[in-house]
């Protein structure tokens, strides 16, 4: 077939009129997947538990079928036609073959559309393989098969990869997808014996181990893409020129992965065009040559990286909530979305030791090459979702999320005067330097500082179960400080417009005084988006809370009069 098709939008690529044989196409016509300028077209149907490719003529309103292709995929845009947009799609969307039969459907509603998609593993694969890996240190090799979770994960990519509805002929692509699947099952298997064997779990293994989720969720979607009609190559990320640091668990994306990325995809595509169907959360790490995976959550990241290297249109990251809401949904229901975001607000979003709704670190690059992104909701496609871009209208915003981040470590340090003031804040910086802590909020005095220490770090080297290593930390300070170690606290952040932050600040500690809340620390960020209130963990949520109904559920004064008076 021609690789000049390029897919309609369902509503008119064919006339109400259609004269479709009933018995070819039944009620369940399913999506419409290419098209070419001579009025012909491909179509991708259902019939009782058979896949159908067509090939219709639709001359004059006259849809006449010319061919019945059951098995081979038709090219997918036109080659000289470069790809257009990222479409990540999460676990939440993936979490079934149900699920990435929909998902299939809504790329394909996309007619203008010639997407990169990028996939995470199937529903909470991701935890189950964690969970089996630390399982299986603890396990004899013999018990390994009869892991829990492993079964979990076999029956899901089992069940998945049948696709229920479709029968697929003998030495089609469904029987190599059964072989890759299985393979990539039965080596799993072998790992976790391993794992077993050697009663260690690495970070480097941890790694391997989660990647057989993206690699067998992007093999089975795009054998599904294929077996519609669509034409479609899976990548892995790790293949593709995805170079990242050797910090495994929390790898950083190096900027030599831009021009591979790029490279590859488009030359792919140039040269024989099908859907690009992309492993997320997966790299290589440079000096390693081991796979790496980008932190929890990672498949944002990829999202936005690829958009930056192929400099495209759109990055879509698809979720199972109506975008950013204003604050997290599992504390409090009534979060709402937010139509419009900037990337700084965005990025702000970030939350280490909680499930935030964008990868901390996803902003950047759809930042560094000016590339909007959409957050929406796979689930429920017509909610507008969220746009984040550069700029936006400010002049109506106050607060626009609340971030609820748990269980953080706070150091309060207090000079004992052997240095000067540079000097001090120099020496504190540099203890952190050397054992390879970073800090996330920061207050400063004179002479004393406060700060909270990221958790990502110390959950990436596992410090946090290692309370020597704080230990060893407080010890350093102790030689030129005071230091208080406080546990147990939550990080609220209020991220909002910057032209209003005594607003927010008045508004937020009226609130917190009325709810008995005592704040152990604020800080508001260089980038002025952000206002950090450290408050006690078993305070936090409902200071959440009751901010939110400050600031989404009541009326504000009116702005012009805030301006006037700030
Ligand atoms: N401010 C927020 N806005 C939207 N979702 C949030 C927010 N904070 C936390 N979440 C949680 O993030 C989830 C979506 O992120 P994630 O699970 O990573 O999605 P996916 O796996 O589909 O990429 C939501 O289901 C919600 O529970
Ligand atoms: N599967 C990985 C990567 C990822 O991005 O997942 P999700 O898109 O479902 O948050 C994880 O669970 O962390």
């Amino acid at each position: 077939m021609s690789a000049s098709f390029r897919y309609p939008a369902p509503s008119h690529s064919i006339p109400k009129q259609t004269s479709l044989k009933r018995q070819w196409v039944s009620p369940t016509l399913l999506s419409f997947v290419a098209f070419n300028p001579s009025n012909s077209l491909c179509i991708s149907a259902r019939r009782c538990c058979e896949s159908i490719v067509f090939r219709v003529s639709c001359q004059g309103g006259n849809v006449d079928v010319i061919q019945r292709n059951e098995f081979e995929a038709v090219s997918f845009g036109e080659a000289e036609n470069q790809l257009t947009c990222v479409m990540k799609f999460g676990g939440s969307s993936v979490a079934s073959a149900e699920r990435m039969r929909e998902v299939a459907d809504l790329i394909l509603s996309f007619p203008n559309e010639r997407p990169v998609i990028v996939l995470s593993a199937m529903g909470k694969t991701t935890n189950k393989l964690l969970l089996a890996g630390e399982k299986a240190v603890s396990c004899d090799v013999t018990n390994v098969d009869g892991l829990e979770e492993l079964s979990f994960i076999q029956e899901l990519h089992h069940r998945s990869k049948q696709l229920k509805g479709f029968l697929f002929p003998f030495f089609s692509l469904f029987w190599v997808l059964v072989l890759k699947i299985k393979g990539h099952l039965e080596v799993l298997e072998q790992l976790l014996k391993g794992i077993a064997m050697m009663k260690e779990l690495t970070l480097r293994t941890k790694d391997y181990l989660v990647s057989f989720g993206e690699c067998m969720s992007t093999r089975i979607f795009a054998a599904y893409l294929n077996k519609i009609g669509v034409k479609a190559r899976q990548y892995d990320a790790f293949e593709i020129g995805f170079i990242t640091t050797d910090d495994f668990t929390n790898a950083d994306i190096l900027e030599a992965t831009y021009p591979a990325v790029a490279k590859r995809l488009n030359e792919d595509w140039t040269s024989d065009p099908a859907i690009p169907i992309v492993t997320g959360f997966l790299g290589k790490g440079w000096r390693s040559g081991a796979i790496t995976t980008l932190g929890r959550g990672g498949s944002d990241l990829t999202a936005t990286t690829i958009g930056k290297a192929l400099g495209l249109q759109e990055i879509q990251v698809w979720k199972d909530v109506d975008g950013v809401l204003t604050c997290d949904p599992n504390i409090y229901p009534h979060a709402e979305p937010v139509p419009y975001l900037t990337f700084d607000e965005a990025a702000e979003l970030r939350c280490y030791n909680c499930f935030a709704v964008l990868h901390p670190q996803s902003m950047r690059p759809a930042r560094e090459g000016d590339i909007p992104v959409r957050v929406k909701n796979s689930y429920n496609p017509n909610a507008p979702g969220t746009l984040i871009t550069r700029n936006r209208d400010m002049s109506k915003a106050v607060l626009t999320s609340i971030v609820l981040k748990r269980n953080v470590t706070m150091l309060d340090i207090v000079s004992t005067r052997m240095l000067g003031q540079f000097g001090f804040l120099a020496k504190v910086f540099s203890i952190f330097e050397d054992l390879g802590i970073s800090v996330d909020v920061v207050a400063t005095s004179e002479v004393s500082i406060s700060l909270t220490l990221d958790p990502s770090k110390l959950w990436s080297r596992e410090l946090i179960q290692q309370a020597s290593e704080l230990d060893h930390v407080v010890e350093e300070l102790e030689r030129i400080a005071v230091v208080n170690l406080l546990q147990h606290r939550s990080i609220i952040s209020l991220i909002g417009n910057v032209q209003r932050s005594s607003l927010i600040l008045e508004k937020a500690f009226h609130v917190l005084r009325a709810n008995g809340v005592n704040v152990q620390m604020i800080s508001q960020g260089a980038s002025k988006v952000n206002i950090s209130l450290i408050v006690h963990d078993n305070e936090a949520e409902q200071c959440v809370r009751a901010l939110h109904s400050t600031f989404f559920e009541s009326d504000l004064p009116e702005l012009d009069q805030c301006d006037s008076a700030y």
